[in-house]
């Protein structure tokens, strides 16, 4: 097996190019995945992720109806809760485009009660999309989109958390959460490093010193740094300049 590739950096002047390109750039993987095998798989988070996907909305070639999303990382709160990751993904994004809803797999806040039988369910609807089609272990998104938060953490995978070690299930439960809500579900590594192509999205002056970190010294083993898909996936960067600023790591030019 060959060594994962190195992250793939793209650093752009303002925070409109950044939406831009990003949406630029998921049209483009939804276009292979579909001509592929019919469909798109998309998982992703929150903070301030979902905002920054607003490209989308109105972008020529987006093909809804195949699309399949997930949430890489979920509070466990009511659906429209003003905490959840789905309401806000609703709010930026779905509100304003003709996805079928069934198309958006949401936690089950039902079982809020017992989050193993929570993440459990969720699991199940991975195995629902990802078992029978696809051969791999674990399934292979087309896209993942995840945030970093100032610590280091991604989805809800925190420094020096046991999660961290997780190596057989799809989606964790952590009642832990040192960034509010404690109550989450979570890909776990395996997942996220199978992704096919898994993206990071940051901005603004706030992340420069994280990135340093997860970029110049992976060395030091921060969540984001253990992003590392297997090949053929990729790990790329969309960031602005403020967020930039500090690496050292190359920029790569943005062409598609
Ligand atoms: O639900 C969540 O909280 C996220 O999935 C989390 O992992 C987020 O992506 C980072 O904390 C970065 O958050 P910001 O983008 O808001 O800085």
């Amino acid at each position: 097996m060959h060594a994962p590739s190195a992250p793939i950096v793209y650093s752009f002047v303002n925070p409109e190019e950044l939406v831009d390109s990003l949406a630029t750039f998921i049209v483009k993987a939804q276009k292979e995945s579909i001509e592929k095998k019919g469909r798109f798989t998309i998982a992703l988070s929150g903070g301030s992720l979902p905002k920054q996907l607003g490209g989308l909305v109105g972008k020529p070639g987006v093909k809804w109806d195949k699309w399949q999303v997930y949430y890489a990382d979920e509070r466990v709160v009511p659906l429209d809760h003003e905490d959840s990751n789905h309401r806000l993904c609703v709010e930026e994004l779905f509100s304003k485009v003709p996805i079928p809803s069934q198309n958006i797999h949401t936690i089950d806040y039902s079982l809020a009660d017992d989050l193993e039988e929570l993440a459990d369910a969720y699991e199940k609807e991975l195995i629902h999309e990802f078992a029978q089609k696809d051969a791999a272990r674990f399934p292979v998104f087309d896209v993942i989109l995840l945030g970093v938060g100032p610590d280091g953490h991604t989805v809800s995978l925190f420094p020096g958390h046991e999660l961290l070690s997780e190596e057989d299930r799809w989606v964790a439960y952590i009642t832990d959460s040192p960034k509010p809500p404690a109550q989450r579900i979570t890909f776990t590594y395996p997942v996220i490093n199978h992704g096919a192509r898994v993206v990071f999205v940051a901005s603004g002056a706030g992340k420069a010193d994280t990135l340093v970190t997860v970029l110049d010294k992976p060395e030091e083993g921060l969540p984001a740094s253990r992003v590392r898909p297997i090949t053929p996936g990729q790990v790329y960067w969309f960031v602005d300049e403020p967020a930039a600023s500090k690496l050292q790591y190359p920029r790569t030019a943005f062409r598609l």
